[in-house]
């Protein structure tokens, strides 16, 4: 018997000014501060306020970042939101670069030009088991579909289309998606549900 899994809802938002800091807690549920939207990073120790609702994203440029941040900071900046036990989202990639804690944290992959082989999704969820959550995030490429309902097999896995539609990226987290990433006020990715309605659909559906 085939049944529906409820995505948990995070709400992505963009971090343009500190008191962008403030919407926090005006938001019920998991919110992603995405960090790499300014130059100006807040110390990690004031986000201590926030830490049990929040994930920071320091998006790497070349999978879809705003700001390029030096690799070295980066680093650091994310080993001191380990020390806090802050949640933070690191890309697979930046792990190849740099050695720093991934256990508990999300993993996350995204693929703009090409798609991985299944083969390589393979690899990434044993090396990084233990993480939170391993999330591939596949642009609409050729082949998109199937290799996102092959990634949907593996265990502690988000995923997504970055598809202009909504109501697909939807539909793909239905399938055991750990995550259904949303907007508050402007997507930070293309086909991203407003909170509003994300979370008006899953009451819907799984009543
Ligand atoms: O990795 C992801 C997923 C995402 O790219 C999306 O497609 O919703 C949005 C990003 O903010 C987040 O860090």
């Amino acid at each position: 018997m085939f049944s529906l899994m409820k995505p948990e809802i995070v709400v992505s938002l963009p971090v343009t000014r500190p008191d962008d800091l403030n919407k926090v807690n005006k938001i019920d549920g998991l919110v992603e501060l995405r960090l790499d939207y300014s130059t100006e990073l807040p110390n990690p120790e004031e986000l201590i306020p926030f830490k049990h609702k929040v994930l920071v994203t320091l998006r790497d440029k070349e999978e879809g970042g705003r700001i390029k941040y030096d690799v070295d900071f980066k680093a650091k900046y994310l080993e001191r939101l380990n020390e806090l036990g802050i949640l933070y989202d690191v890309e697979a990639s930046f792990l190849e670069r740099r050695k720093i804690e991934y256990v508990g944290k999300i993993v996350s992959a995204h693929y703009f030009s090409s798609l991985p082989s299944t083969e390589e999704i393979d690899q990434l969820f044993r090396k990084y088991e233990g993480a939170y959550t391993i999330k591939v995030a596949v642009a609409s490429l050729p082949g998109y579909r199937e290799l996102l309902s092959y990634v949907s097999g593996k265990p502690n896995a988000t995923f997504m289309p970055m598809s202009n539609d909504p109501i697909e990226r939807l539909a793909f987290s239905l399938l055991g998606s750990k995550l259904l990433y949303t907007y508050l006020e402007s997507p930070t990715a293309q086909g991203q549900l407003s909170y509003t309605q994300a979370k008006q659909i899953l009451e819907c559906i799984f009543k």
